[in-house]
């Protein structure tokens, strides 16, 4: 049985809606980046930054993981990486991916933005053409950073509007809520962008009620904290209000304790709409698969919530109706199909 499950969680057809591009950069492409261009790295091997992935909270994470990102010079290797997340994506039978980038990240160190996005994006299409595996980015802007920096990016990003279709809010939670993005998401808004913000992995409730009373956000990234507030519990199953959890993020950034204390049944048997995503793989320990592995066999879920979670990342896809329906349907038809095919 334990088994079967595990091999129905790795074969069904899924989206991932919660990955930093950024996360995904394995230590031995970092050290490969950093050989190729030149950049020195503060440890001395590959085994030396892996030790060093002991993360006590969010900013423990944050801290290596923009030190990992400052071995991305050129277009190539925006493409090596997404590529190699693509890669590890399509064998773990993601349809459909939906990426982060974080571009102040690179435009901050003088790596242009075209750079960036275009070498992410042309690793999208090749992905496309190869696998029939179809792709979007969401521009996150860097929430400890200022509103009228958010906006400077906005302008450089601009006229490669139509290689990315949402934005998204990251990095440091606390004391950073959602309205001090309050302008340049109105802005977003109305240049018809789909948004989505990080909201209630650390920080409180409010954030969330926040991020989408003010910013207007479609989907909640994490918001497992949702549950210290009942009223906001109910509000988020009655709306239908997706949220991307990432649970072994949130067991290395300390969330929660372990896998058997998260709160993910809890949420499911509150009515919330969950997906499984896994926000920094490289750093936390595990793609998309791992995640359901990892989650399912701590709350012994069942293969009907396998079938829900499939459908959920679909279904709170930014994708159009046509597309939602054939992947779908492809859910559907693996569920329903033979068993003993498996
Ligand atoms: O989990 C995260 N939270 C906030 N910012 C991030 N940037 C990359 N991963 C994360
Ligand atoms: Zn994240």
């Amino acid at each position: 049985m334990t088994d079967n499950i595990h091999t129905i969680l790795r074969q069904m057809p899924k989206a991932e809606l919660h990955i930093h591009i950024e996360g995904s950069l394995e230590p031995e492409l970092i050290f490969a980046l950093a050989e190729r261009n030149r950049v020195e790295l503060k440890y001395a091997s590959v085994e030396e930054l892996r030790r060093a992935y002991a993360f006590t909270d969010l900013q423990s994470f944050l801290d290596i993981y923009y030190a990992g990102a400052s071995v991305l010079l050129t277009e190539q290797d925006f493409y090596d990486m997404t590529r190699a997340y693509l890669q590890r994506a399509h064998a773990d039978k993601v349809r459909h991916a939906e990426i982060f980038f974080d571009p102040q990240t690179h435009t901050e160190r003088g790596v242009e933005f075209a750079t960036c996005i275009n070498g992410i994006h042309r690793a999208l299409e090749d992905a496309k053409a190869q696998w029939d595996m179809s792709g979007a980015l969401i521009m996150c802007f860097l929430r400890h950073l200022s509103e009228e920096e958010a906006f400077a990016t906005l302008e450089l990003a601009l006229p490669y509007r139509d290689k990315f279709i949402g934005i998204g809010l990251d990095s440091s939670e606390r004391g950073h809520p959602p309205e001090k993005f309050a302008r340049v998401f109105a802005q977003c808004r109305e240049l018809g962008f789909h948004l989505v913000a990080h909201a209630g992995e650390e920080g409180p409730p409010a954030y969330i009620s926040t991020a989408l009373d003010v910013l207007h956000v479609e989907r909640i990234d994490h918001g497992v904290r949702c549950l210290d507030d009942a009223a906001l519990t109910q509000r988020l199953a009655r709306e239908k209000i997706a949220l991307t959890v990432c649970p072994l993020s949130n067991i290395k950034l300390r969330v929660f304790d372990c896998m058997p204390e998260h709160n993910f049944a809890k949420l499911l048997d509150a009515g919330v709409t969950l997906t499984v995503n896994s926000d920094d793989p490289a750093y936390f320990g595990g793609y998309i698969n791992d995640n359901f592995l990892a989650l399912f066999d701590a709350l012994s879920l069942t293969q009907e919530h396998a079938r829900q979670l499939a459908r959920n990342s679909f279904a709170a896809a930014f994708i159009d109706t046509a597309a939602k329906q054939k992947y779908l349907d492809e859910v559907d038809a693996f569920f329903d199909g033979d068993q003993a095919g498996r």
